[in-house]
């Protein structure tokens, strides 16, 4: 599995790029999100980990400013999340479905044409990587192709800020490697910062610089990956003292 490499390794930090503060969501009265306050630092790359229904997805909507907080602040960028920042983020939902009666080129050119920050060139490049192919019909694609054609979606855009709900689910192995190879190459610049919610764990903790555990709809614990390795453990070591 590809490294983490290029600005992001030399270890120049910039300003913080999420900051969550105290945040409560309830949703049909019951409290899923409790008291949650983490920072990620602009240019890194963090993993959002945690047993199935802590928090994860609920977490990310509210960074994307579709779900608003009962109370606390959500910031990115050190201004207030919501809806008006949409264009400064791109978001891979877990549960997206993208329309069957496109072909991926249909899709890609439709997607080129709503965001301003496409970027043409990466799309080709990401196309070539990821094995997106443009005839291709989405109604006759695998999960795998699938999800590789939306993470291409997400990738393509120039977003300072890109947040990943389970990029890897129903993805085969040399596919995960191609999408964390992709990851890592859009990383290089130490411009952009990922929050990535997967299960895949033991794949991907090469990947991260940071990890924020959630369980139960709280924190569990922030950690700085290469501070655990030296520590002597790992993110999965580390996952599993929490969890298990
Ligand atoms: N619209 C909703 N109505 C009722 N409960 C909800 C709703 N959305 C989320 N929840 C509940 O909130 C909790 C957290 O859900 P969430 O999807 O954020 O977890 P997750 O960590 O992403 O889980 P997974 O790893 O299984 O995807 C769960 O108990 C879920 O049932």
């Amino acid at each position: 599995m590809a490294q983490a490499s290029g600005a992001r390794a030399a270890g120049e930090k910039k300003a913080t790029a999420v900051k969550c503060d105290n945040v409560e969501v309830a949703i049909k009265r019951k409290l899923i999100l409790n008291g949650i306050s983490f920072d990620i630092p602009a240019g890194s790359l963090t993993g959002l980990l945690g047993p199935n229904g802590a928090g994860k997805s609920t977490l990310m909507r509210l960074l994307t400013g579709l779900l608003e907080p009962d109370s606390g602040r959500v910031e990115l960028f050190g201004r207030p999340a919501g809806t008006d920042r949409l264009g400064e983020l791109s978001f891979l939902p877990d549960r997206g479905q993208l329309p069957p009666h496109l072909t991926a080129g249909g899709w890609l050119d439709l997607a080129a044409g709503i965001y301003p920050d496409w970027n043409r060139e990466r799309e080709e490049e990401l196309a070539r990587e990821l094995g997106v192919y443009r005839d291709k019909k989405i109604g006759t694609m695998s999960r795998g192709e699938e999800a590789r054609l939306q993470l291409l979606t997400c990738l393509a855009r120039e977003a300072p800020l890109i947040i990943l709900d389970e990029p890897f689910a129903g993805v085969d192995m040399i596919s995960r490697e191609r999408i964390a190879s992709a990851v890592v190459a859009e990383m290089a610049d130490g411009q952009r910062t990922f929050l990535i919610a997967t299960h895949d764990i033991r794949e991907m903790e090469q990947l991260f610089d940071r990890i924020v555990l959630i369980g139960e709809g709280a924190i569990r614990g922030v950690h700085d990956v290469e501070e655990l390795r030296l520590g002597g453990r790992s993110v999965e070591s580390c996952y599993r003292d929490v969890f298990s």
